[in-house]
């Protein structure tokens, strides 16, 4: 698995740098590797007051059979792990605080992985016997879109934790408040808070939040009437339609096992999600939205193409123009991207994609594992890609992608774009 980014730290930066570093840490990835396997982390993010400490607490006061170690983090620059680490026990509900000893600054790891990250992998290795899964709390008014591609390493860079997936807790009574208002994110600054940087309908940190999700735990339903709460949950929905969605009251959901942990959500592609992703939701929010492109079998050659008009999206934030057909589009922001493409000479590809960073993976043992929930066979042949973003909803998509892939070879000198991918 090689995550791509621009500027992304990848195996190859490791094998650039000089070789004392690389001695230090193949030693570090020896002691990892003796340990075992990698531990998985679900970040918990969430309006402020959602109810994700409820949720934590709710989580390590239950019997799950794992020992969760729970970071709250400001998460930022300055990593302070040390006062906010504790483990529950499987044999009891009590937590208890672990120690860690601080990385010292300038290790290799952290010149190449977001400090964050490396602090958390730091504590892995010392506590690594002590927990089998990690729960990070941000603060309410944090980015996911900022901190997953952080987490999501590249295999080569032997990391000893692994992005599982991102729940996003709201506060039924107040959400929609807080989407069409951006309640509490105006006491911030642009440069603190980018989200209202934007031209058009507000974006707030609320929908952010929403749109990087993989589960969306809708809470305090206690506290609306039922037809509001399906309103919220339709309104959601329409922001991002591949999250999976729970009501709860004090944050009890229903299980943790594949409903909040364990989600493999950036290794596996659920199908069926995929299928209804970007379908008839009656209520779309104006600032981002879900959207869905199909198109039929391609070849291995084609598949490289697709990949290239991936990049010009994600990397460029453009579509890429070609002299033979000229497609006028709106200015867009991709947050999340997904998809599925039967390939007519190889194996299916699943592509994944948060911000800038995507992959692109054969359908594996998981993506079989997938298919017991998939829609109907005709459904699976014909390749499909679902973007979550700003300004997603737009024919433009698909008209660029059938004049790329149209687009004759010989007719390189047309490109109009920098054209470096071609
Ligand atoms: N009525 C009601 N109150 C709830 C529910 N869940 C949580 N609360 C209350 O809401 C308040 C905020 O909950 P927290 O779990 O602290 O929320 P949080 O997201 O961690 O808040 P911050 O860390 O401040 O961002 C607390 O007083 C909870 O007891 C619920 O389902 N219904
Ligand atoms: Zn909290």
């Amino acid at each position: 698995m090689t995550t791509k980014g621009p500027g992304k730290p990848t195996a190859f930066d490791l094998e650039t740098r000089p070789q004392d570093a690389i001695l230090e840490l193949k030693t570090g990835l020896q002691d990892v590797s003796l340990k075992g396997k990698k531990v998985p982390i679900t970040v918990i993010t969430g309006y402020l007051g959602a109810g994700k400490t409820t949720l934590l607490n709710y989580i390590l006061s239950e019997q799950h059979g794992k020992r969760i170690a729970v970071i709250l983090n400001e998460f930022g620059d300055s990593i302070d792990l040390e006062k906010q680490l504790t483990v529950s026990d499987p044999n009891s509900t009590e937590a208890k605080a672990i120690p860690f000893i601080p990385l010292p600054n300038g290790c290799i790891c952290c010149s190449v992985k977001d400090a964050g990250v490396a602090a958390i992998e730091n504590l892995v290795q010392q506590q690594g016997g002590n927990f089998d899964y990690i729960l990070l709390e941000t603060t309410g008014i944090a980015d996911p879109g900022r901190i997953a591609p952080d987490f999501w390493l590249d295999e080569g860079l032997g990391s000893n934790i692994y992005l599982d997936g991102i729940v996003t807790l709201v506060d039924a009574a107040n959400v929609c408040k807080q989407l069409d208002e951006g309640v509490g994110d105006a006491a911030k600054t642009l440069e603190e808070n980018p989200a209202h940087q934007h031209e058009g309908p507000l974006l707030t940190t609320c929908h952010l939040q929403i749109s990087h999700a993989d589960v969306i735990v809708i809470n305090k339903k206690d506290l609306v009437k039922e037809a509001e709460l399906k309103l919220v949950g339709d309104r959601i929905k329409s922001i991002n339609g591949l999250a999976k969605i729970h009501f709860t009251e004090r944050s009890q959901v229903p299980q943790f096992e594949g409903v909040l942990l364990d989600l493999h959500a950036y290794d596996t592609v659920d199908d069926a999600a995929l299928h209804f992703a970007g379908k008839g939701h009656s209520h779309h929010d104006e600032a981002i939205t879900t959207e869905a492109i199909t198109f039929s079998c391609i070849d291995e050659a084609k598949l490289k193409r697709v990949e290239k008009w991936i990049q010009y999206l994600l990397w460029d934030e453009e579509l890429p123009r070609i002299a033979s057909a000229t497609v006028e589009y709106t200015k867009f922001e991709i947050h999340r991207l997904k998809g599925r493409i039967p390939v007519m000479d190889g194996p299916t590809r699943l592509i994944q994609g948060v911000r800038n960073t995507y992959e692109i993976v054969e359908e594996g043992p998981r993506g079989e594992a997938a298919v017991t929930k998939s829609p109907p066979d005709e459904n699976r042949k014909a390749a499909k890609l679902v973007l979550i973003g700003r300004n997603v909803k737009q024919k433009a998509f698909r008209d660029s992608l059938t004049a790329w892939l149209a687009w004759d070879r010989e007719d390189r000198s047309s490109v109009l774009s920098d054209g470096y991918r071609v």
